[in-house]
């Protein structure tokens, strides 16, 4: 049974705590038996004042070349963006990657797996929200092929409107959900998760048998650190916050710096 503090308070005993992930630092893996499953935004990228406004580095690009090679293709990228916004960042990235939150995978240069919705509703749902961006430009919209994202990072007052107008716009929706973000609401399909994206990943040829690694940094990253933990996996989470993850790192430079690290020790 789950037991609010304030009925430890009220006992006088303290509530359960989850345990603080250990240091980044601490942890030793073996590139010839582990996988590699990296979100985006806040673990390769630093979080931006906007979604185009990001700093994809070529230094970037060379360390997940260099982790293909070491972990010899076993390395994807797992994220919330679309597809084709990801592509766009990743330029020549060899490896998988999936987009939409698990919506969308893409191996060898062709898509996969491709979430099945509604699609007249999803386009009701797009038109609405564009209604609502025209009439409060306070937020900064974010359409996907899957979905829609209700940006407020510039204007933080409107949390709670955006919320409310999203919950009344998908009460009764059977096949699409809200997804709280970072200084953002997002419109997804249900069904849908990271985690069973991790799953389809780690049957691909290159990720069988190896012992799955994910680092990520928002509450969506949440279900796939569950899902590596009852692999018997390791889960990084990147920056403060409560996390079932075992290990954090306290930014994305640090997580680069230790998968740099990890890289040059293997080859001494
Ligand atoms: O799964 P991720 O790779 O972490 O993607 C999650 C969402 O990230 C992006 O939004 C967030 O980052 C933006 C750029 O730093 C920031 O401006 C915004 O406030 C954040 O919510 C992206 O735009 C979304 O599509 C992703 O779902």
């Amino acid at each position: 049974m789950e037991q609010s503090a304030s009925f430890y308070e009220f006992v006088g005993f303290q509530a359960p705590q989850v345990p603080e992930p250990a240091d980044l630092a601490d942890l030793r893996i073996n590139v010839l038996n582990t996988a590699i499953l990296l979100d985006f935004d806040g673990t390769l990228v630093d979080i931006a004042a906007r979604p185009d406004a990001i700093r994809y580095t070529p230094a970037d690009g060379r360390l997940l070349s260099s982790l293909m090679q070491g972990f010899h293709g076993a390395v994807a990228v797992v994220t919330g963006r679309d597809l084709a916004d990801i592509s766009y960042y990743l330029g020549g990235f060899a490896g998988t990657v999936s987009g939409g939150h698990g919506a969308q995978i893409r191996r060898d240069g062709e898509i996969v797996t491709q979430a099945e919705f509604d699609a007249e509703r999803l386009e009701h749902i797009k038109n609405a929200v564009t209604e609502f961006a025209v009439i409060d430009p306070r937020v900064i919209l974010e359409e996907k092929s899957t979905g829609m994202v209700l940006h407020f990072r510039q204007n933080p007052e409107v949390e709670s409107l955006v919320r409310t107008f999203a919950e009344c716009l998908l009460s009764g929706c059977d096949d699409f959900e809200l997804q709280p973000a970072k200084m953002a609401f997002e419109i997804k399909p249900k069904n849908i998760s990271k985690a069973a994206a991790i799953e389809q990943i780690l049957q691909q040829p290159e990720f069988a048998g190896r012992v799955p690694l994910y680092a990520g940094d928002d509450t969506t990253d949440e279900t796939a650190f569950a899902c590596v933990n009852d692999m018997g996996g390791l889960s990084i989470k990147i920056g403060a916050g409560p996390t079932c993850a075992q290990y954090r790192a306290e930014s994305p430079a640090v997580l680069k710096r230790w998968l740099s690290a990890t890289l040059s020790k293997r080859r001494n």
